[in-house]
């Protein structure tokens, strides 16, 4: 027939197959999330996240050791404070400068020069209602307050040492008050700003929610956090956040949302797009590989080539510890 109906030609070999990609998986591409308990010695296997642990911060440095060598670059901290009596209404224990991130931030920056520390930030693993701000009287969110505190604890983890600020809360405007905040502390110069712009409510963060003790108590987030529907309103909330100074865009979930990544690579073309593949995501992976679906090892590699397919240059995965090997040989 037609030549022009020839494409196999072009894939024909391994390598000719791996340069139709527009991007490659590195391992600099690749974020950790960590879940940092109050009780300094524990090392908890969280049964709903496969694999993955609760480590208080004497156990952070031996993990995290081996993997460092192995290139990993950056992690991102999780506080789960499961002493009683931590919570209130509002989440005053997220900023204790005693506090499990407060610590570990430190502690890191000095162990690992070389590692990038995220600090997610959300009240909702510190306050009493396990919602993502602090409530009026209604039960909904007072924004104000809620952005006012959730900026304020983003400082004190950017002055503790945190390479980077994620907050992941929801809350209108908490960017642009984190923005200013950093400004008015003079160390915006040093402090990367990653909005989790597009995250969305659904079911796919029960396991997370199972490790870091944050369901909500009453409710659900569906005033704050995305309707799965709403394409458009994810592209207003990227186009909200570059505009209040975001350096980095996330979009949460991943593999289900990769419309709005490629939405969010279009609209912020000029800076970095990064994606999360959440718990629910990740332990779906597993039961697949469990159920025998598919080899736990391909599908990793293909949901987060899926991901950098649609315009991601950084993920937040739980199978960083596998990449660094697999990347490796
Ligand atoms: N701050 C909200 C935490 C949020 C899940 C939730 O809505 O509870 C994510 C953490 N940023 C969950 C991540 C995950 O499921 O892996
Ligand atoms: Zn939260």
């Amino acid at each position: 027939g037609d030549i022009s109906s020839q494409l196999h030609g072009g894939y024909s070999h391994p390598l000719a197959r791996s340069w139709q990609a527009e991007r490659q998986l590195t391992k600099s591409m690749l974020i950790y999330p960590l879940f940092i308990s109050d009780e300094d010695d524990e090392e908890i296997l969280i049964p709903s996240l496969p694999d993955q642990h609760r480590r208080g911060i004497n156990k952070i440095v031996p993990f995290l050791e081996p993997l460092v060598r192995k290139g990993l670059r950056s992690v991102i901290l999780f506080g789960v404070p499961m002493k009683s009596g931590v919570k209130d209404a509002l989440g005053t224990a997220a900023d204790d400068p005693k506090g499990p991130v407060i610590a570990t931030i430190r502690l890191l920056r000095q162990r690992f020069p070389q590692l990038f520390i995220i600090a997610d930030v959300c009240l909702c693993e510190y306050t009493s209602h396990g919602h993502c701000g602090i409530l009026r009287d209604d039960g909904g969110l007072n924004n104000q307050l809620s952005v006012d505190r959730v900026s304020d604890v983003a400082i004190a983890y950017a002055q503790a040492g945190a390479h980077c600020v994620a907050p992941s809360d929801m809350n209108d405007g908490r960017i642009r008050a984190i923005k200013l905040k950093l400004i008015e502390e003079g160390i915006a110069d040093r402090v990367v700003l990653m909005s989790y712009a597009a995250k969305f409510s659904g079911c796919l963060y029960g396991p997370f929610r199972d490790a870091a003790g944050s369901v909500p108590s009453f409710g659900d987030r569906k005033c704050y956090q995305l309707p799965p529907g709403g394409r458009g309103l994810a592209r207003r909330a990227i186009e909200r956040d570059i505009g209040e100074g975001a350096d980095i865009i996330m979009v949460k979930p991943a593999n289900q949302y990769l419309d709005i990544i490629s939405d969010a690579k279009e609209i912020g073309k000029n800076m970095p797009i990064a994606a999360y593949q959440v718990s629910g995501e990740f332990a779906m992976l597993h039961a697949g590989a469990k159920a025998g679906v598919f080899d736990l090892k391909a599908i990793a590699f293909e949901s987060t080539e899926g991901i950098l397919r649609a315009g991601a240059t950084i993920v937040v995965s739980y199978f960083t510890p596998q990449f660094l090997d697999w990347l490796e040989s």
